[in-house]
């Protein structure tokens, strides 16, 4: 049997009572805070180690800052004196090295820097600081320390091992904590995904239901913002494209709206000649005017509960706009030659594919009906900013040819790349008769990229109208039409020119990418090409962007 003193086996029975105090802390529900101090007030409480403070590095600076204490005021911690330069003091040494730190008499340590009011004011005395390391893998990842005042007999050795045990418990707290906190992180971060997974699906669903086909990016910032307000009754304007589907959307949004169970009625301005255009919108009464038979009710008063889709809404004639102004305000319809007003309850939606400020700024277009009406603009992009929905939309096209006209077409794979590589300035619409084309005046039920290129060449003679430039369409109502060029520069009847992927272009945009310093953006622009279209033909073409 061993024998020993009595007063180391004392110390060993007082450090064995708070390393099991510690460790029944530890068996506690983890709160890091909570079991740290605890473990620090042992030390305080049952063997004279005051002041304990774990001091922990602050992520991406030099300093560590004191994140754990026990007895230190809140004073002292609020003014942040405990912020220290990890190249400074016996903290920032041991945090360093991963020694211990001990000094024996702090009066005596020109290393020690008096943090604390307690310590800067103590006069007399011993006051010794041990710091130990808190380490991870043999590397210190913060820093332990305590002060011991007065004299006393026991020697450091007992203090010091009792602080490397609590040291590695704090660590094993810290650890298991920053675990818990990695793990909380991903989790939202994977919830968040998640909901926003779920959203998209959610829309897809509620789109696909409308008929509205696409993943796209564009087109789902379109859905988004067409079902965000669909409920409200809040004037939509759709700005698009011709054959963008701007109609569809205009139907999607009333079918989303409490007006559903009421009239979608639809009136194309740009399609009824000016002088019919007053009498279908706002009605007649017999003998209004000479034709003039019977009383007619007219599209407003129609969509009377349910919803009044203006299409071409910039095609209107002025005296006209001001007309519809006067129903908006005033909810009240004046059938022309009808001296008794017909009240109406209707939400408007508008379209255009021109450029409406434009049209205000040129006195084409009244300021204070575009401000009624463009209260919430969706944009729906153009086919060739989406091209990666162009496969589903010419498989589900094709899919309704085979049921309509019972056959069995199908598409090669190259016919795909060649609807993928095509500018669609006419937009799905375009892409829906470009498909019926080809599969119609083909003899083989497999319908190649060759043919699909035929049917798109003989589009170049057909005549469409001037479109997306912001340009006049006639105010008269009857757009004006513009030769449909296949490649000819400055010719953008609808958008950007008539552009194949060519093997020729490889250079010119090597160049030019060279010229920008890689800037896409800007050789994009000095292409004449979006920003989708380049890097489409960047990465058709392997172009090497570095
Ligand atoms: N996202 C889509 N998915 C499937 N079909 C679509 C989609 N968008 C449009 N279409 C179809 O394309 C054709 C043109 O759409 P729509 O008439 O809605 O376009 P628009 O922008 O109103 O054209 P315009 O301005 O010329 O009247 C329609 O046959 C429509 O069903």
């Amino acid at each position: 049997m061993i024998t020993m003193p009595d007063g180391t086996a004392q110390q060993m029975k007082r450090e064995l009572v708070v390393i099991l105090e510690m460790a029944k802390l530890l068996e506690k529900p983890l709160d890091a805070p909570r079991t740290i101090q605890g473990i620090l007030r042992l030390l305080s409480q049952l063997y004279g180690l005051n002041c304990g403070r774990v001091s922990l590095p602050v992520a991406a600076t030099n300093t560590m800052e004191v994140r754990y204490s026990y007895g230190l005021s809140p004073e002292d911690l609020k003014a942040g004196r405990f912020t220290l330069n990890i190249n400074q003091g016996v903290t920032g040494y041991v945090m360093r090295t991963g020694s211990i730190g001990l000094v024996p008499d702090v009066n005596k340590e020109p290393l020690f820097i008096y943090r604390v009011a307690e310590l800067s004011n103590h006069t007399g005395g011993r006051m010794t600081f041990i710091a130990v390391p808190i380490l991870e893998s043999g590397r210190p990842i913060g820093v332990l320390s305590v002060q011991r005042e007065g004299l006393h007999e026991r020697p450091f050795d007992g203090d010091i091992s009792l602080m490397r045990i609590a040291a590695s418990m704090v660590g094993q707290v810290l650890r298991i904590h920053q675990f818990v906190v990695d793990q909380t992180a991903h989790l939202v971060k994977e919830n968040q995904h998640l909901r926003h997974s779920i959203a998209i699906e959610a829309m897809l669903k509620q789109s696909l239901a409308h008929g509205i086909l696409g993943t796209s990016p564009a087109l789902m910032d379109a859905v988004r913002a067409t079902i965000q307000v669909a409920r409200s009754d809040a004037p939509v304007m759709l700005l698009g494209e011709s054959g963008t589907g701007k109609e569809k959307f205009a139907r999607m949004t009333h079918q989303q709206s409490d007006r559903r169970e009421k009239p979608f009625i639809c009136i194309n301005c740009a399609a009824i000649p000016a002088d019919l255009l007053e009498s279908e919108l706002f009605g007649h009464a017999k003998g209004a005017f000479t034709g003039a038979s019977q009383n007619k009710q007219g599209k407003i008063v129609q969509a009377d509960g349910g919803t009044l889709f203006l299409d071409e809404i910039g095609d209107m004639p002025l005296a006209l706009q001001a007309k519809l102004l006067r129903v908006l305000q005033e909810k009240k319809v004046d059938p022309v030659g009808s001296d008794s007003a017909i009240s109406v309850d209707f939400r408007v939606i508008t379209a255009t594919h021109v450029n409406l400020q434009e049209s205000v700024n040129q006195g084409r277009f009244r300021l204070d009906l575009f401000y009624r009406l463009h209260v919430v603009p969706v944009q729906l992009p153009p086919l060739r900013e989406r091209q990666e929905d162009i496969r589903q939309l010419a498989l589900h096209f094709l899919n309704e040819l085979n049921h309509h006209y019972e056959r069995n077409w199908s598409l090669e794979a190259n016919a795909f790349e060649v609807l993928e590589r095509f500018d669609w300035p006419g937009n799905i619409r375009q892409l829906q008769n470009v498909l019926e084309r080809t599969a119609l005046t083909s003899d083989q039920d497999s319908l190649s990229g060759a043919k699909i290129k035929h049917s798109l060449s003989s589009e170049s003679a057909i005549n469409l109208p001037q479109h997306a430039s912001g340009e006049k369409p006639g105010i008269s109502g009857t757009a004006e039409t513009t030769a449909y060029q296949p490649s000819g520069p400055g010719q953008r009847p609808y958008g950007r020119s008539y552009n194949w992927v060519n093997q020729d272009e490889a250079a010119q945009i090597r160049a030019t990418l060279v010229d920008t310093n890689n800037n896409q953006s800007e050789a994009a622009r000095r292409l004449n090409l979006s920003l989708r279209q380049l890097r489409y033909r960047v990465s058709k073409l392997g172009i090497d962007l570095n």
